[in-house]
């Protein structure tokens, strides 16, 4: 669990972070949001001490990080930035050691490691181990940087904008790579970003920042639902909530017995997925995969019960 109690962050007259105060419970995934220069990136900094805190404390299960040495801290706590921020002359495979070979780990522990984080990223390790970072694609960089992160298994993962660079299907696919990831390693993530729609797909918290301030730390849907300032729900973005909020919940709740005709929509879909189809198909109901039926009727009576 990190705890984060009245942290402060001043630079002359700016205060960058002002009295913050969250807790991330482990094996989640917090997301900071907020408009340019609201101290997202500052804050992610003061948990890992490439910042110092002006006043505050940040814990780590219950220890102040200000009693650990901070080559110590960095160890335990992972840190991935946009652009993947790969070491250019070191192969995949040192750019991943980085970290374990600092711990001191042993070349076979750290070979293995190697060759488990490439597969699990779905880079084939005998193609990408000795590769050079300018022989990958932009996406395959990213993914070697978060692996990078992960190497010696931290207890805490940063990652600030880490998707930014990517395109729209690349980083889609990123997201869902990273929520599979974290599920397998139970890896607690504080997460920095612009888009809205990525915090509320990866976020079990977010936590929107305004002028060094947190002004709300809810779950997604509480967030859509019951911003708790305008400033919050100007940044969500009022035409797009009820199609964020859809994007939450899946179709099996609202799956009935019943026929319908035409392609039939995947049995893990979305809300959001499914009138996305039948808005685009004129359908009013569609066949779920497997068995059983989604209704026009039975999504918008879904939406209008989220909103109360
Ligand atoms: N090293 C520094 N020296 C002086 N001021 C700084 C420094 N780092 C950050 N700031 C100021 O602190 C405020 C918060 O900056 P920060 O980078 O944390 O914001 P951010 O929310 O991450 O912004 P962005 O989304 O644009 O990256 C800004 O006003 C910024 O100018």
């Amino acid at each position: 669990m990190i705890e984060l109690r009245n942290l402060t962050r001043h630079y002359g007259e700016v205060t960058a972070v002002n009295d913050v105060s969250l807790t991330v419970q482990t094996g989640q995934i917090a997301v900071l949001v907020g408009t340019s220069g609201s101290g997202k990136t500052t804050l992610l900094r003061l948990i890992n001490r490439l910042v110092q805190p002006s006043s505050g404390q940040v814990l780590i299960d219950g220890a102040d990080t200000a009693s650990l040495p901070v080559h110590h801290l960095r160890r335990r706590i992972g840190y991935a930035i946009q652009g993947d921020g790969l070491f250019p002359h070191r192969t995949v495979a040192r750019n991943i050691a980085t970290v374990p070979r600092l711990l001191g780990w042993p070349k076979s522990r750290i070979d293995a490691r190697i060759d488990e984080l490439l597969a699990l990223f779905q880079l084939e390790p005998a193609a990408f181990r000795d590769r050079m970072p300018h022989q990958l694609s932009g996406g395959q960089a990213q993914r070697v940087g978060v692996a990078r992160a992960l190497a010696a298994k931290p207890d805490l993962l940063l990652m600030d904008e880490p998707f930014g660079a990517l395109d729209s299907v690349i980083r889609a696919k990123a997201q869902s790579d990273l929520r599979d990831i974290q599920r397998q390693l139970g890896t607690t993530i504080i997460l920095v970003t612009h888009d809205i729609q990525e915090a509320v797909q990866l976020g079990d918290r977010i936590a929107v920042m305004d002028r060094g301030r947190v002004l709300q730390y809810d779950s997604p849907a509480q967030i859509l639902t019951q911003p708790a300032t305008p400033f919050v729900r100007d940044l969500i973005g009022p035409t797009e909530r009820a199609f964020r909020l859809l994007s939450l919940t899946g179709i099996g709740p609202i799956t009935m017995p019943g026929e319908a005709h035409g392609t039939p929509i995947a049995r893990d879909a979305t809300l959001r997925d499914a009138l996305a189809e039948c808005l685009w198909s004129g359908r009013d109901a569609l066949p779920v995969q497997g068995g059983g039926i989604v209704t026009l009727d039975a999504l918008r009576a879904n939406a209008a019960q989220d909103r109360q």
